[in-house]
């Protein structure tokens, strides 16, 4: 049986150990407390961030992050995109130097604007070929349920995506390769952001045009971003692009879409994140993204609009309509 590492014990890290456990595959949780390490073996669940649900017999979990590595065929990287900076220099000493790293992670890191497959090739020295992305419409309760889904294992180079593929394709877990990480990983980040905004028209109480009309033009924005970057337009009408997009817009499981409904009924950012344990990358990668777009002179009207809600520079009513009286346009890619 091969064996899989996953560092993180939250939602996804979670889920995503089910589906490689479904796939035929050991996996080794790090956790970072104890308690939950030890619920997660006894208790087969993750009362914390999967509450209800029966974890399979092949999920294992430890604090120990050398424990968690050894012997690891992947090690897959599922921790808050902030800390993974400081993670990854606690585990610079534990991680094998062959295998493949796997960002699960859907953000863009706070001051250097790098997105995570570059903070993991700062901090271990992999070359392209070992780093890899998964991305796409994965909401992670249902992921965990069994629920079908699809989603993409991008990396640079072929013979490791199609690797992670098998090691992760499963009856219920469809994963497509694609060589495109840079577009993978911005439509993900990118997607939690525009999942922001619509949370805040929804909570407002406007309707479906309004919903419809964010996430299109959202998605117009990260490929304008993603294509300046590097990235391959067509990514981002696929699952890791629009696919994420409507999933994370459309849910009410969606931490970004939450967090923004609550900020359009009225609450602060410090109420709304005082009340959780999750992560809603968004809050954060906002204002990395934004300034990633104005390093590239490239326009991004809703994710500059959603840094200053939460920077409290603007309401989110005044956020919506001051997105629609910018001034008229021509409808265009690019
Ligand atoms: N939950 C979902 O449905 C999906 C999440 N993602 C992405 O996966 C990444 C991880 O998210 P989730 O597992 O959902 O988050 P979560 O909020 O459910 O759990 C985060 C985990 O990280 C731990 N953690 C918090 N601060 C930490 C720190 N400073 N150092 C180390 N560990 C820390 C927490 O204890 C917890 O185990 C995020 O980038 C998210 O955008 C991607 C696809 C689906
Ligand atoms: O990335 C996700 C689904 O693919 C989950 O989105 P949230 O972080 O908003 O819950």
């Amino acid at each position: 049986m091969t064996k899989v590492a996953v560092f993180g014990a939250g939602s996804w890290g979670t889920a995503f150990a089910t589906v490689l456990a479904n796939a035929g595959n050991q996996v080794s949780i790090w956790g970072r407390r104890e308690s939950l390490c030890e619920a997660i073996n006894t208790r087969h669940e993750n009362p914390d961030y999967l509450p209800g649900l029966r974890l399979p017999d092949t999920i294992t979990a430890t604090h120990d992050p050398a424990a968690a590595a050894d012997g690891a065929e992947a090690i897959v990287l599922a921790v808050p995109s902030q800390s993974l900076r400081e993670n990854l220099t606690d585990w610079a000493g534990v991680l094998p130097n062959a295998v493949p790293l796997v960002s699960l992670m859907k953000g863009v890191e706070v001051g250097t604007t790098k997105r995570m497959s570059e903070v993991i090739a700062e901090l271990t020295g992999a070359g392209p070929e070992r780093i890899a992305v998964v991305s796409g419409p994965n909401l992670a309760r249902e992921i965990a349920e069994g629920q079908p889904a699809a989603s993409v294992v991008a990396c640079a180079d072929e013979g490791t995506a199609t690797r992670l593929q098998k090691l992760c394709h499963s009856q219920t877990f469809r994963p497509y390769t694609n060589n495109d990480v840079i577009g993978c990983e911005l439509g993900g980040a990118t997607k939690n952001v525009i999942a922001l905004a619509v949370g805040m028209a929804v909570g407002l109480g406007f309707g479906d045009n309004a919903r419809a009309s964010v996430i299109t033009r959202g998605l117009v924005e990260t490929a304008r971003l993603g294509t300046a970057l590097g990235a391959q337009e067509h990514t981002f009408s696929g699952l890791a692009g629009l696919g994420d997009l409507v999933a994370t817009c459309s849910s009410p499981l969606s931490r970004n879409r939450t967090f923004g409904e609550k900020l359009g009924q009225g609450l602060t950012v410090a109420e709304i994140a005082g009340a959780t344990r999750q992560v809603a990358e968004g809050v954060k990668s906002c204002a990395s993204i934004s300034e990633l777009a104005h390093h590239h002179d490239v326009e991004m009207p809703i994710a500059e609009h959603v840094t200053k809600v939460v920077a409290g520079e603007m309401t989110p009513k005044d956020m919506l309509f001051s997105l629609v009286s910018r001034s008229a346009k021509s409808e265009r890619w690019g």
